[in-house]
């Protein structure tokens, strides 16, 4: 097959099934690419909760959301790209940078008009349903932390458990009045959080005069300090974020010289080359890749798939991609990319999307390189890693005493101010003071930071890069994990910092998340790394094929349906099933690798959650729970097992009856990533009509279909999902694997 029409084929994530699927039910739209693709469910909220297209697609003629709307639709209309980036055709430098700047303009707007509907919504029980704000909530205590970071803890008053919510480490935030609905409030970032108890980080100290003086407080003499003020903590639009891409953006627009370069051979003006020969002349011939294969003493047991992989990655000039489908070793394969790479005696930046997925590839270089640092809030890292992190790092230098000191001088004197009810000129001065002392943290701190940056052989860190932090520092080589989940303006920050990238991921699973619908029509969820493979085809990327998570049963759907039928399940995991495990009983429900249990007739309607916008199905919540309980009784540890959902308030729903513990119940998009032994999923959907919502994008489907080694248990209603081809295709699947049961049958071997 030439190198042409495997493109055609592997490049999309629809296998022709797929595309049968799509034609059908008239989802195709032609693209730019002169190929098909799948238009993506509307709701861009992966959470599902809907409180974003729930009142964006809602919008009256005439009102200011309208206007708004009708605004942004005639930009995404006027985008140099209108129908996303082709790939058929060199991009041109202007239009490119200003398409991903118009990107980020809808999705910057989209986010703003998000946090100010939350805003509006001011009775606590609303608010904190919709999981993106808490109200009511005590500051109970602070320190500092690098870089003179305020770290303040917030907890609610009468010691109560926090309501559920998305606010995750690393999640930006914004500290306002609770009683004060035009308090703007104070930016920070989420950098702890426990049940009871949520810690921001902010460059601000929230200065009671200012809230007091709005409340009126401070005119009636009658101060309050800072205990007595009630916070609220909305999520809300990362600013900074979008500032540090579009400034790595202008930058990229005029670079010259090898970062040009690398630039141009990205938007396909350039062709990438690989051990000095370009690629569209010559595809890499395989034995090349053989022979760089056989000068490398490899420090991972790798196969041989794995092994051309990194020899290929090691011979790119310009870019090189790793294709790794679920449980492929795409991570373990970067790592030793990464490992050789220092060998040669380069300098690294490891980059993902996230921060799980840095420290998934950290925890595999932690064996391989010498010199490793973690660039991150520590809050945001593994705990068994944090040794690792900057902040450890620069904690073990010898000067770290003195830094010591002055934060502790720092505190105390927070705390005078506190305390200090005298407010004016006395209060100003001490805050003054702390302004002084917090920049002579900041000085010596930047000292010991470049020391400890300059002796590591890599770095790792999220793509979203603390340019301060980081300064000018240059690598010989940037490799990206997960590449598929970040935007095209998201990768830019790193980019900028070598000549040559090697980027891993699948765009077979999920998508970056991205709020606008404007901006999504117009491209902005495809990746940077899905365009490179339609752009240059099989010459640019290695897949990776042997699986050493599922049954091969539990992997044969998605290899068939996403990776047209190209993997292996190792000979470890191949027939591997739950009752192999220690202490585990042999039952109907532990000696088979799939199950779907078949809901359909049995009444178990979908609703809407009271007060907010996301779905529950208690009725297969009744189900998963009776499953759960046979899986216990059968041995299986409930660390082991993990229930996903593709609805928050099926989540909420479940955590409040199953409160086991180790037990993990998230969405799918909690999950990439991730394997436990045995899967359950509920689909929560269930309507007359058939309508699935965002179930519809089959690469979420693809991502919670393979988290599973031993087990993968679906529960569902046959008639609403099976009106989707792709549900009936699984469900077949299930069927030839004598894996169906009606709930009607399930329910009868349930013991009274
Ligand atoms: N060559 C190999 N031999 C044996 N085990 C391997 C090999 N390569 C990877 N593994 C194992 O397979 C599992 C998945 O590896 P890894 O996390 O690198 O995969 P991934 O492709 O990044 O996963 P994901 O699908 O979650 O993105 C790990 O337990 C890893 O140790």
């Amino acid at each position: 097959m030439s190198a042409r029409s495997r493109k055609g084929r592997s490049a999309t994530s629809d296998g022709p099934q797929n595309q049968k699927t799509n034609k059908k039910r008239g989802k195709l739209h032609a693209n730019s690419r002169g190929g098909h693709e799948v238009r993506l469910g509307k709701s861009s909220d992966s959470f599902g909760d809907g409180i974003i297209d729930g009142k964006s697609s809602k919008k009256k003629k005439g009102s200011k959301s309208a206007k708004l709307a009708d605004a942004s639709d005639s930009r995404s209309q006027s985008a140099p790209y209108p129908n996303g980036l082709p790939t058929d055709r060199p991009l041109d430098v202007n239009d490119y940078f200003d398409q991903l700047h118009l990107w980020l303009d809808l999705e910057a707007e989209a986010e703003r008009a998000r946090l100010a509907r939350l805003r509006q919504i001011r009775s606590q029980r609303d608010v904190e349903s919709t999981g993106q704000a808490i109200v009511g909530l005590d500051l109970v205590d602070y320190h500092t932390g690098l870089a003179g970071r305020y770290l303040l803890d917030l907890a609610k008053p009468s010691g109560e458990a926090l309501p559920m919510n998305r606010l995750k480490v690393g999640s930006p935030v914004v500290l306002s009045n609770d009683a004060d609905p035009s308090d703007e409030g104070i930016p920070g970032v989420v950098s702890f959080r426990k049940n009871y108890q949520i810690q921001i980080a902010t460059e601000v100290f929230p200065d009671p005069d200012a809230q007091n003086a709005k409340t009126g407080k401070a005119s009636k003499h009658k101060r309050a300090s800072i205990g007595e003020i009630r916070y609220r903590l909305d999520m809300s639009p990362d600013e900074t974020t979008r500032k540090r891409q579009l400034a790595a953006m202008a930058k990229a627009r005029g670079e010259r010289g090898r970062g040009g370069r690398l630039r141009d051979v990205l938007l396909g003006i350039e062709s990438p080359r690989f051990d000095g020969k370009k690629i569209d002349v010559s595809p890499l011939p395989e034995s090349t890749i053989a022979e760089e294969r056989a000068d490398i003493d490899f420090r991972t047991e790798l196969n041989p798939p794995q092994k051309d992989a990194v020899a290929f990655a090691l011979l790119a000039d310009d870019f090189a991609i790793i294709h790794g489908p679920p449980g492929t070793g795409k991570t373990t394969t970067l790592a030793e990319v990464i490992s050789q790479a220092v060998e040669r005696g380069e300098r690294v930046l490891a980059c993902a999307a996230s921060n799980t997925a840095v420290d998934n590839l950290l925890e595999r270089l932690e064996r391989l390189v010498p010199y490793v640092v973690r660039v991150g809030h520590p809050a945001r890292v593994f705990e068994h890693l944090r040794d690792l992190t900057l902040d450890g790092q620069v904690e073990k230098d010898p000067s770290s005493a003195v830094i010591k000191d002055l934060r502790r001088e720092l505190e105390q004197l927070l705390r005078y101010a506190q305390r200090d009810t005298r407010g004016g000129r006395a209060r100003g001065e001490m805050f003054a003071e702390v302004g002084r002392i917090r920049s002579q943290i900041r000085s010596l701190e930047r000292t010991i930071v470049r020391g400890v940056l300059d002796r590591a052989d890599v770095i790792c860190t999220t793509t979203t890069i603390d340019e301060e932090l980081l300064g000018d520092e240059r690598f010989d080589l940037i490799v990206i994990d997960e590449a598929c989940q970040s935007t095209e303006g998201g990768m830019w920050q790193a980019i900028l910092r070598a000549d040559r990238l090697i980027i891993a991921g699948d765009h077979c699973q999920l998508p970056p998340t991205v709020l606008s619908d404007e901006a999504a029509e117009i491209g902005m969820r495809d990746s940077l790394m899905q365009r490179l493979v339609h752009r240059f085809g099989e010459p640019a990327y290695r897949r990776l094929t042997v699986q050493y998570r599922m049954h091969e049963s539990i992997m044969r759907f998605s290899s068939d349906h996403f990776y047209e039928g190209s993997l292996v399940a190792d000979a470890s995991v191949r027939s591997h099933l739950l009752c192999d495990l220690k202490n585990v009983a042999t039952t109907s429900l532990t000696d088979t690798p799939l199950l779907w249990i078949d809901t359909a007739g049995a009444g178990y309607e979908e609703q809407l959650e009271p007060d907010g916008q996301s779905k529950l199905n208690p009725g297969e919540a009744n189900v998963i729970v009776e499953l759960v309980r046979q899986l216990e009784e059968a041995g299986i540890d409930s660390h082991e097992i993990a229930i996903i959902a593709p609805y928050a308030a099926q989540v909420r729903l479940l955590r409040s009856r199953l409160d086991m513990d180790g037990l993990e119940i998230d969405t799918v998009d909690g999950f990439q990533g991730r394997e436990k032994e045995v899967v359950l999923l509920t689909m929560v959907r269930s309507n007359p009509e058939g309508i699935i919502g965002f179930l519809a994008d089959q690469r979420r489907s693809n991502v919670a279909m393979t988290r599973a080694k031993r087990k993968l248990i679906m529960v569902g209603d046959s008639a609403t999902l099976c009106s989707h081809d792709f549900y009936a295709d699984v469900l077949k699947y299930f069927e030839d694997a004598n894996a169906y049961q009606s709930v009607f049958e399930f329910q009868t071997l349930v013991p009274e």
